[in-house]
């Protein structure tokens, strides 16, 4: 054994957002069997993608691939980049009526003619599965628990909650500070009793915020911004980053966290691929259950 002057390096733990997610999945295949048997009714998930985006394309079939596999039905709707946001808003309106529909996401980005909120805005917020209407963000912020909450913080806590326990009293920094992932993910963290820093551009010294941080969330579509020395010892990091970038190797999928590094002073860390991404899809797929659990809730005695 070589022995030297440095204590070894301690290692973080993985956390394996891919195997937790399958766990879920499997949960919701169950639930979803279930629902089919009791009532006739198959959770359904639309998913409407705007223009030909090579990556939304991947995700898009990744995630239909994902909702079928659960036993749930899936609708795609394609429209042309060219589109206009009424041709947009024609396809949700549809969608809001169609009552075998229970969930509905609407890929983003969205070409730029066509303005994100209002389209957002014109979900039916029952349906609104990724939990961007301005309703669901509202109950969200006012800590009421009856909205949809979107599906990579969602993920985030389900994990953080899974790896810690209880939550409360941790200082949590959010590196980000997003309406997708940085602003959700800081008022589920607030509910679950943190002390929470979000950080954003002008934040003068992000990595002395980091530093103090029990919780690392990192959701800053920048490769390699988290440095080892932004870590304290032990602490527990969320890498939200989804980056290709181009190596020696050829194409690669990176997160915001230096991972080798950070690794080495971290407690535990989520890897990329293989951590927060496939969280999103088990948690939208956990919503899309959700929203027609509430459906049947609503619907006559005699029918459900
Ligand atoms: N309305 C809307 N809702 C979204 O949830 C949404 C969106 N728009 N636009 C794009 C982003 C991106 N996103 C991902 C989900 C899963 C993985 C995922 O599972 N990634 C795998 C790797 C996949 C790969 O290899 O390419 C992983 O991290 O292990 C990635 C990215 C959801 N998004």
């Amino acid at each position: 054994m070589l022995l030297t002057n440095h204590a070894p390096s301690p290692t973080a733990q993985l956390i394996d957002g891919k195997a937790f997610a399958a766990g879920l999945v499997a949960e919701i295949a169950v639930d979803v069997a279930a629902m089919v048997a009791a009532h006739g009714i198959r959770p359904g998930l639309a998913v409407v993608l705007v223009g030909d985006d090579p990556a939304s394309a991947i995700y898009v079939r990744s995630k239909i691939r994902k909702t079928e596999a659960a036993g749930m039905a899936s609708f795609a709707h394609r429209l042309p980049a060219s589109a206009s946001r009424q041709d947009v808003l024609a396809v949700i309106d549809a969608l809001n009526r169609d009552p075998a529909v229970h969930g509905i996401l609407v890929q983003l980005p969205l070409p730029p003619q066509i303005d994100a909120t209002t389209v957002l805005d014109a979900i039916d917020p029952s349906k609104d599965v990724d939990g961007f209407h301005i309703v669901n963000a509202g109950k969200l912020a006012n800590g009421r628990t009856d909205g949809m909450v979107p599906c990579t913080p969602l993920g985030c806590l389900m994990l953080l909650k899974a790896e810690l326990g209880s939550l409360a009293g941790l200082h949590a920094v959010i590196i980000g500070c997003s309406n997708i992932v940085g602003k959700p993910m800081a008022r589920l963290l607030l509910r679950e009793k943190c002390t929470v820093v979000l950080t954003h551009q002008k934040t003068q010294d992000v990595a002395a915020e980091a530093r103090r941080a029990d919780i690392v969330v990192v959701a800053a579509g920048r490769p390699g911004l988290v440095r080892r020395d932004w870590i304290k010892p032990g602490a527990t990091v969320i890498d939200v980053g989804i980056n290709r970038i181009q190596t020696a190797d050829g194409p690669k999928i990176v997160g915001d966290v230096a991972f080798d590094e950070v690794s080495a002073v971290a407690g535990r860390i989520t890897p990329v691929p293989g951590g927060i991404g496939p969280m999103t899809i088990a948690c939208l797929l956990r919503n899309t259950v959700e929203a027609a659990r509430e459906h049947i809730g609503r619907m006559p005695r005699s029918a459900a």
